[in-house]
C-alpha cells in the first residue's frame, strides 16, 4: 500500500514532519508558497498541515484531489472553508487547546501592559527620555475585567486575573450560571460588560454574530476611560471607531494582536494613543507551537492511516481504539445504505438506521456516516462518509437514529429503512464472527448474502426449477456466478435470489433474465 502523504505549507515547529515519519507517512515542508502554487501542487497530497497563513479556498479544494484532512495547529479555522471542504469530504481539524494558557498568557500581558504603558515607556527611556514624568499608569487590583467570550482561553483569562486580585464579569451567551459560578465570574450581558468594565478583552471566534461586536455605537456607549484587549480575531471591532475613540480619550488604552486585514501593514490606530500592538503572536511561545504540531501531526497521521478522528469540525470523533473496532461495521453499514439506494425508487425522504446488539453499544455517527455514504451514492460519486450527512441535510432526506436494548436473532446487526411511495422497506446485516459483513434480511425476507463486486437482485415466485434456467441463462450468455443466495417469503409465494457474478451483467443479459419464467424483477447492483 502507498503511504499517505502530507503537506506542512505554514511555519510549524519541525517535531510535526517527525511525527508524520514515524507513524507512516511521507511529508513535504513547502511553506510561503503562493496561491497558485500551492494549487498546483497540492493534488498529489492527502493531508496538508496549516497554521493562519495558508487560505484553503474553493479553488484550493477544488485541485485537491487526494486530499483526505487538513490540520490545523493552532484554532482558528476561518482561513479554511468549513463548508466547501465538506462538500469535498475533506476532515478539516484543529488543535484546540494546545496554544490556550499561550494565548491567554498574551492577553494577561496586553492587560498589564496597558496599565502601566510599558511598550512607549519601553521607546522613550531607551532613546534617552527618561520620561518619569509621562507614565502614570493604573493598579488592575481591584479593577474589573469584563470577558467577551468564556470559553477555553476566555475560561484561562478569567482565572489569572481572578489570581491579580481583579473582579471577572463575562459575556457568553453559551456560558451556564454553573459554569460561571465555578469560574469565579459573573455572568453579564454584553451592555453590562460595557458599562462595567475597567479592562476588556475578547475571546471569541469570528462569527456573524461577533463580527464588528464592537461597532462605533457599543463602544462610544462604554464606560469612559475602558482599555480594550483584543487576542482573538480581526474584525471582533470596528478599527477606525477605535482609532478615533482613543484619539478622544474616551477608550482609554487598546492592545491588538489581530487585525481585519492581516498582515496588517498599515492602520489608522498605529498613529492613536495608548495603542498597543503585536503581529498576531498570541500562539507564538515554544511551548503551544511544540504542542500545536505534536497534536497535528497525530491526530492527521491516525486519521490518514487507521482512520481514528479526533478534533475534527465536520465530523464526529472517532478514537484510534474505536476505530479498528468499527472498522467492520462501516464496511457493513455503507453496503447496506448502498443496498437500500440501489433497490429502493422514487422521492426517498426519510431514512433510519437502527442498531442491535453488540452495534447498539457502539458510537452511531460513524455508522450513520457510512449507512449514509452508500445511500448518497445513487446521488454522487465523490460522496463519502465526512460529506454524507452534508448532503443528506441539503437534499432534505430526514435522517434517524435508533439504538436497541432488546436482544434480537443475531448478535449484532444493522438495520437501514426507507420510507417509499409504497411503505417502508428495510434491509438489515449483520458481521460474522471474523468481521465479515453478511446481508440477513432483505425488504422483509430473510437471506443470507455477502454484499460485493457485480450482483444481481431478482425478485421471482418460488416455483421448481427456476434456479436451473437463471444458472443456464448466465451459462449461455459466458457468466460465471460467483455465489447464489436465496431467500423466500412462504413456500411457493414471493422469493428472491441474490446472485454474484464475475463480470458485470449487460443489459442485455439482464433484458434476457426479465424474460426467464417466474421473474418479476431483476436489477443489477454494484459494490
Ligand atoms: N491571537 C492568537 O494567536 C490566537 C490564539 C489562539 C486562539 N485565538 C482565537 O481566540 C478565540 C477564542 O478561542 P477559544 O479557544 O477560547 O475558543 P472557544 O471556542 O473555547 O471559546 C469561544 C467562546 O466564545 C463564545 N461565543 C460564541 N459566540 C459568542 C457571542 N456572539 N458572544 C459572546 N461569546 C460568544 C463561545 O460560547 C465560547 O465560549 C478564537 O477566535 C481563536 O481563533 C487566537
Ligand atoms: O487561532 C489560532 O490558533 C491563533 O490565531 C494562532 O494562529 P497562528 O498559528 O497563525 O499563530
Amino acid at each position: 500500500m502507498t503511504k499517505p502523504k502530507a503537506l506542512i505549507s505554514d511555519k510549524m515547529d519541525p517535531n510535526a514532519a517527525r511525527i508524520f515519519e514515524e507513524r507512516g507517512c511521507d511529508v513535504d515542508v513547502i511553506t510561503g508558497e503562493t496561491p497558485e502554487e500551492l494549487k498546483a501542487r497540492i493534488g498529489e497530497y492527502h493531508g496538508l498541515a496549516i497554521r493562519s497563513s495558508t487560505k484553503v479556498t474553493p479553488e484550493i479544494l477544488d485541485a485537491a484531489t487526494n486530499l483526505k484532512v487538513i490540520g490545523r495547529a493552532g484554532i482558528g479555522v476561518d482561513n479554511v472553508d468549513i463548508p466547501y471542504a465538506s462538500g469535498k469530504g475533506v476532515v478539516v481539524m484543529n488543535t484546540p487547546f494546545g496554544n490556550s494558557i499561550t494565548t491567554a498568557e498574551h492577553a494577561i500581558a496586553m492587560i498589564m501592559a496597558l496599565a502601566r504603558q510599558i511598550p512607549d515607556a519601553n521607546v522613550r527611556t531607551k532613546a534617552g527620555e527618561w520620561p518619569k514624568k509621562d507614565f502614570m499608569g493604573v493598579e488592575v487590583t481591584g479593577k474589573t475585567l469584563g470577558l467577551i467570550g468564556a470559553g477555553n482561553i476566555g475560561s484561562i483569562v478569567a482565572s489569572r486575573a481572578l489570581g491579580l486580585k481583579m473582579k471577572v464579569i463575562a459575556y457568553d451567551p453559551f456560558l451556564t450560571e454553573d459554569r460561571a459560578v465555578e469560574l469565579g465570574i459573573e455572568k453579564v450581558d454584553l451592555d453590562a460588560v460595557l458599562s462595567r468594565a475597567d479592562f476588556v478583552t475578547l475571546h471569541t471566534p469570528l462569527t456573524d454574530q461577533t463580527r464588528n461586536i464592537l461597532s462605533r455605537e457599543r463602544l462610544e456607549n462604554a464606560k469612559p476611560g475602558i482599555r480594550i484587549v483584543n487576542c482573538a480575531r480581526g474584525g471582533l471591532i470596528d478599527e477606525a471607531a477605535l482609532a478615533d475613540l482613543l484619539t478622544s480619550g474616551h477608550v482609554a488604552g487598546a492592545a491588538l494582536d489581530v487585525f481585519q486585514t492581516e498582515p496588517a501593514k498599515e492602520s489608522p490606530l498605529f498613529d492613536a494613543p495608548n495603542f498597543i500592538c503585536t503581529p498576531h503572536l498570541g500562539a507564538s511561545t515554544t511551548e503551544a507551537q511544540v504542542n500545536v504540531a505534536l497534536q497535528v501531526a497525530e491526530q492527521m497521521a491516525d486519521y490518514l492511516v487507521n482512520g481514528g478522528v479526533t478534533n475534527a469540525l465536520n465530523m464526529p470523533s472517532l478514537s484510534a481504539e474505536e476505530a479498528p473496532k468499527l472498522k467492520p461495521y462501516m464496511a457493513l453499514a455503507e453496503k447496506l445504505g448502498s443496498l437500500v439506494g440501489q433497490l429502493a425508487h422514487g422521492n426517498l425522504t426519510k431514512i433510519s438506521i437502527e442498531r442491535e446488539g453488540a452495534a447498539s453499544e457502539l458510537n452511531g455517527k460513524p455508522i450513520t456516516g457510512a449507512v449514509l455514504a452508500g445511500f448518497m451514492r445513487r446521488y454522487s460519486d465523490t460522496v463519502n462518509m465526512v460529506n454524507a450527512p452534508y448532503l443528506a441535510k441539503e437534499r432534505g432526506l430526514d435522517v434517524s437514529e435508533v439504538r436497541h436494548d432488546r436482544d434480537g436473532a443475531y448478535n449484532t446487526l444493522i438495520r437501514v429503512t426507507v420510507e417509499t411511495s409504497a411503505g417502508p422497506r428495510s434491509v438489515a446485516g449483520t458481521l460474522f464472527g471474523s468481521g465479515a459483513p453478511r446481508l440477513v434480511e432483505i425488504f422483509g425476507i430473510g437471506i443470507e448474502a455477502e454484499l460485493d463486486g457485480h450482483m444481481l437482485y431478482v425478485v421471482n415466485d418460488d416455483k421448481p426449477g427456476f434456479i436451473g434456467r437463471i444458472g443456464t441463462l448466465m451459462g449461455e450468455n459466458g457468466i460465471n456466478i460467483g455465489t447464489f443466495n436465496l431467500g423466500r417469503r412462504d413456500a411457493g409465494g414471493e422469493a428472491v435470489l441474490l446472485l454474484s457474478l464475475d463480470e458485470k451483467a449487460s443489459d442485455d443479459v439482464i433484458a434476457q433474465a426479465e424474460k426467464v419464467e417466474g421473474v418479476k424483477m431483476v436489477t443489477a447492483l454494484e459494490f
